[in-house]
Formats: C-alpha cells, structure tokens, sequence
C-alpha cells in the first residue's frame, strides 16, 4: 500500500485543493454572496412558513410595544403632571406592566419559533451536506484534509446557527422598531429628526469600513480553526507513530504554530470590535447631544414639550440600537457567510466518477476482470498507466507482486471505479465500469486489506456491516467460517462485546479475522486482498490464511502481496515494475523464468538460491513480456 494518511496528496502548486479551493486568503465576500445565502437559508425555511410568519406577527407586536412605552412616559410629564391627575397614574402603571408582560410572552414565542424553524434549517443542511461529502469520490478525500471537511460540517454549521437563530431575530425587530419610530419623529418633528439622522451615515460608514477588515479577520479565523482541527485529527490518530519517533515536542511544536495563527486572528477580530465599538458609541452621544440641545432650544421656544423630549431621548437609544446591534450582527452574518461559502465549495464540488443516466444493474456472472489499453494518473500527476492490459480470468486466484508503488494497489481501485482511468476501459464480463452502477458494481466486490476499519460498535455490527439485513445466524457462520468465532465466544459479551475507541481491543490477525468475516458475509464475486496478511506473525497468518481460503472459494480473486510465501497458489501471477507488466505465469514458471519474480523470491527465501541451483533447468513456457 501506498504512504496515505499524515500528508494526503498535497496541495496544488496554485495553493488549491482542485475541486475545492482553501479559504482564509482574503478573498472578497461580496454582499450578493450574503443576500445568496440568505435567500437560500430562507428558502428552506419556506417549509416552515407558518411559524415564521408567526414569529414575524410577535416581532411586529414588539416593535409596537417598544414605541409604546415611551408614549406613556410622554403622557405622564406633558399631561398627567400638569393636569394633577392622580386618578390615570394607574393606568399608566398598568400600561407599562401589561406592555412589559406582553413583550416578555412575545418576546418567548418570537425567539422559541424562530428557533426551531432555524434549527430544522439547519439540521436539513447538516444533513445534506454529509450525504454529499459521502456522495463525493475517492480523489475528493485524496485532495481535501479530514480536519478542514469536519470543520465546514461542524463550526462552519454551527455559526450558520448563531447567526439563523439569534442575530436574524434581532435584525427584523431592529427593522420594524427603526421604522415606526423614525416615522413617528418625522411626524412630530421633521428638523429635530434629520439632524438625528445626520449621524447614521457616518456609523454605516465606520460599520462598512470595519466590516470589510472584520471579513478578511473572520476568515482567518475559520481557516485557522480548520488547520487546528485538521492537526489535531492527524496528531489523534497517528499518536502511536508520534510516540515511538519521540516526536512529541515536534509535534506540540507544529500545534502551537497553528493555535498562534488562531490567537493571532481572534485578537485581530477583537482588536477591530474594540475600535469599532467606541465610535459607534461617539457617534451615539452626538445624537444624544443634537437631540438635547436642539429639543432645548425647541422647548425654550414652546415649540416642543418637555414630554416629548423625554420620549424622544428614549426612541433615540431604541432608533440607534439597530447600528448598534448591527455591528455585532454584521459580524455574525460575516461569519455565517464566510462558513457559508465553505459550506457551498462542497455542495457545489461534484464527484468526478459519476454514474450515467442510463447505467445498469451488472448481471451476475464469471467475473473476469479485463483492463484494455488503460490510461491512468492521478489528478495531475504523472501517468502510471499507458495503454496499460491485464486479464484477471473468472473464479481463478490472480497475483499482482512488484516493487512498492508500482502500481499494484491502483489496480484495485480502479476495479472497484474509486477512480475512473483517462483512457482505455475497464470491464468486468464484458460491461464496461462506467455503464453499470456503482452499488451493483461495489456490491459485487470485496475488499480485505490491510488497514482494517472497524466502527464503535458490537462484533456483531461490525461484521454485519458486509450485508446490513444479514440474520444473526447468518452472522456467526460468517465468523465461523472466518475462524473468527472461538477469540469472539471468548469474550464475556460474545458477539455483542464492544469494540472500536471505548470497546476491547483487538489484535492485528483478530481484526483482519473480523474483516474476512465481513467479506464472507458480503458474498461478493470479486475479492480483492490488498497486502491483507502483510503484518501478522506466522500462527495468526495460518488463522487468516485458512479463513482466506474459505473466502477465496470460487470467487474471482484479486491478490495484492509483498510476501510471496501467500501467492504460490494463484492461478497467474502479474510482475509489475512502474506501471508495467514485466513477467507473467505461475509461481512455478515464473521460478524457472528466472526473472524479476525469481529475484524477489530469493530474496525473500534465500535457501531457495541452492535449491535453484540444483534444480533442472528445464525451461517452462512462461511468458515473460
Ligand atoms: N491517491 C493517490 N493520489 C496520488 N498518487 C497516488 C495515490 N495513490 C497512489 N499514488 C501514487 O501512485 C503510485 C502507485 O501507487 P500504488 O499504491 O498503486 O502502488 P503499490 O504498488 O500498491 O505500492 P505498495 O506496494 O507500496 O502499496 C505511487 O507512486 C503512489 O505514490
């Protein structure tokens, strides 16, 4: 098998990650992309129209009992005071309780619908992006890190939630208060209120300003949490290989680069709201201070009364609380969009290998395998394979030996389509891969090979993880017949012992018993067995190569072996050397040959050397290409 894992194939000499490009360069958030993605959100909303036209009616009776309230206050100084009318405090009283009551149950049932209508949104988004990301091939997850795809899926998500949840609520009550009350000043009194509104344009400017620099900050942000969350996920999984080069330090080394890069863009963020904030608040007290002097002079001259001033130093606060929370909003709409976008890169990534329109179910039938003139690179690496042929005969062992990397493991992800060649074609009883459809493809393939995945979960699950509607018996043969069953009984829970992070662990040839098990299930017509007894000690290799042959059995194989001590019984055997195949034949033949495979044979059983040379040296009719 190839090195895949700590660095997957890197990035693109331009920075980009193909399909997909890295976010956190500054690039420009237009505010079309930010009404696309409100309209988008809301668009999925729309399933939950009724309760956000339910939400939008409370925020409207907010907005209402917010520009009531300053009302009574004006009563009370302009008419009650002077009037002496002790008998209307009471209502007064009343007004503002019940106005206070009311704004508190509206204020429940706004936030508790808004939210739930934002969550479903989100649950359906959350959801559809995983099912993509699964939909997306092999080379998307060859391309893109694990950490940054687990941070669009998760934070990029959650913000979208912050942002769907609280800060729109805030925006539309903001926006209906704003309106009425402006209106209402204007109403009363034009001058007092243009010279009010004279300070907007300077905050929406400082707001745009700063909402420009926040944008590029928030980025950062985000591309520094993928890059914590990737290392992380590296560094977890890869711990014991950190630990037996002792490269503990390095690696605390390597986090602490990333986590900086994070510090250094949160402070940033802060550092831009700690500016941004004290402005706003200037510009907030000039409006106070417009509405003291000039109301002043108004109620000097009798043309305003005292009340009304009061009430409009209260709107004030109301009338700026919108470019108030418009900062903080803005920032979490910045956020949201930024998320946004990262989010859509992958909804709008499509899988290179794709099924046509017209594929069809593979009939079930002998299972050779045959690769005609193929052309195949990786992304845009060098080429492997050219016009590359290779027959793998129905219901017979094929062995694919040769140096590492030359090519052996892609043969059999070309088999199961994980990718697609760029010239040639590859068929299976005649049907070329591309005409069929992957599920009736994959399902007639099964691949055991060294890394084994097993999830958190029973014995059980994980070998009925090869056939989902597998009965329990049909379970336990699988084990039986995979020599799996006696260390399964062993355990206290049997087949329902947990294994996986917080279950029992398991050895290396216990696993790759499991894995077998899971094969036998499947019953698939290909078997593909990529280096699947590499790394096992000889007594638990006997185990395997047992419950191997069991599951070789009448199936199309396909052996993948460094060692070649388990391929002596294939039926053919390929020498492949960069992409080429040198020599073919038996084990036998290919002995005689006395070739490349010899070569590799001696030097993997050099008491074979005297053998050799007493032996007959009776030329086999191999093929030697
Ligand atoms: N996903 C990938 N993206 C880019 N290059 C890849 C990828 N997988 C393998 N390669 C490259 O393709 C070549 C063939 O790799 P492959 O894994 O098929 O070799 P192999 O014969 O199975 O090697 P080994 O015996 O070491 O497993 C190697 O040069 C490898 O670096």
């Amino acid at each position: 098998m190839s090195e895949r894992g700590a660095a997957p194939y890197p990035l693109r000499p331009d920075g980009s990650m193909g399909g997909m490009k890295r976010f956190g360069s500054g690039e420009k958030l237009k505010p079309a992309s930010i009404y696309r993605m409100l309209a988008s959100i809301y668009a999925d909303a729309k399933l939950e129209w009724k309760s956000l036209l339910a939400a939008v009616l409370c925020l409207c009776a907010i907005s209402l009992l917010q520009f009531a309230i300053p009302q009574l206050t004006r009563i009370t100084i302009d008419s009650i005071i002077p009037d002496r009318a002790f008998d209307r405090l009471f209502f007064v009283c009343a007004g503002i309780l019940g106005s206070a009551a009311l704004l508190g149950i509206f204020g429940y049932a706004s936030t508790s619908l808004i939210a739930s209508a934002g969550q479903k949104v989100l649950y359906k988004l959350r959801n559809d992006l995983y099912r993509h990301i699964q939909s997306l091939d092999v080379s998307f997850f060859d391309r893109n890190r694990t950490g940054d795809l687990m941070s669009r899926v998760t934070s990029d998500v959650n913000i979208l939630q912050q942002m769907i949840s609280s800060s729109m609520m805030q925006l539309i009550t903001d926006l209906f208060t704003f309106t009425a009350i402006a209106l209402y000043m204007l109403w009363i009194d034009w001058r007092l209120t243009l010279l009010l509104l004279a300070t907007f344009p300077f905050m929406l400017l400082t707001t745009r300003l700063f909402g420009k620099r926040m944008r590029s900050s928030f980025r950062a942000v985000q591309a520094s949490v993928a890059d914590v969350s990737d290392h992380l996920q590296n560094a977890l999984t890869g711990i014991r290989l950190i630990k037996s080069f002792t490269a503990e330090a390095y690696e605390a080394k390597r986090f602490e680069d990333r986590t900086t890069a994070n510090m250094d863009a949160n402070i940033q963020v802060v550092r831009l709201r700690a500016a941004y904030e004290p402005i706003i608040d200037f510009l907030n007290f000039a409006g106070l201070a417009i509405v003291l002097v000039f109301g002043a002079w108004l109620a000097m001259t009798d043309q305003m009364t005292v009340g009304t001033i009061v009430a409009f130093i209260a709107y004030l606060r109301l009338l700026q609380n919108p470019i108030r929370h418009f900062s903080r909003i803005i920032n979490t709409i910045q956020q949201a969009a930024a998320g946004y976008e990262r989010i859509m890169e992958i909804m709008n990534t499509t899988a290179e290998v794709v099924e046509r329109e017209d594929a069809i179910l593979l009939p079930q039938g002998k299972g050779s395998i045959v690769f005609r003139e193929v052309d195949f690179a990786y992304g845009e690496g060098a080429r492997l394979f050219e016009s590359f042929d290779l027959e793998l005969e129905g219901g017979k062992i094929t062995a694919l030996v040769g140096s590492s990397g030359s090519g052996k493991s892609t043969i059999a992800h070309l088999i199961a389509r994980f990718y697609d060649p760029q010239g040639g074609g590859i068929t299976i009883d005649g049907y070329d891969l591309r005409s069929v459809t992957l599920q009736s493809l994959r399902e007639q393939i099964g691949i055991v090979s060294q890394d084994i995945v097993l999830f958190n979960g029973s014995i059980m699950d994980n070998i009925r993880y090869g056939r989902m509607d597998a009965s329990d018996e049909q379970v336990l043969a699988a084990a039986e017949a995979a020599n799996a069953s006696r260390f399964i009984e062993a355990f206290p829970e049997g087949f329902h012992t947990q294994i996986g992070e917080r279950g029992v662990k398991l050895s290396g040839g216990q696993k790759q018993r499991l894995s077998i098990a899971r094969a036998i299930l499947k019953d698939p017509r290909i078997i593909i067995l990529d280096e699947a007894t590499a790394s096992l000690d000889t007594e638990s290799e006997q185990h395997i190569q047992d419950a191997l042959s069991q599951l070789l059995q009448g199936r199309t194989c396909l052996v993948i072996a460094h060692r070649l001590s388990t391929i002596q019984q294939a039926d053919r055997i390929y020498v492949l050397e960069q992409g080429n195949i040198v020599e073919h034949g038996t084990h036998e033949e290919l002995i005689h040959l006395a070739g490349r495979y010899r070569q590799l044979y001696d030097l993997q059983f050099p008491q074979s050397e005297q053998t050799r040379l007493t032996a007959s040296p009776r030329k086999r009719e191999v093929k030697a290409l």
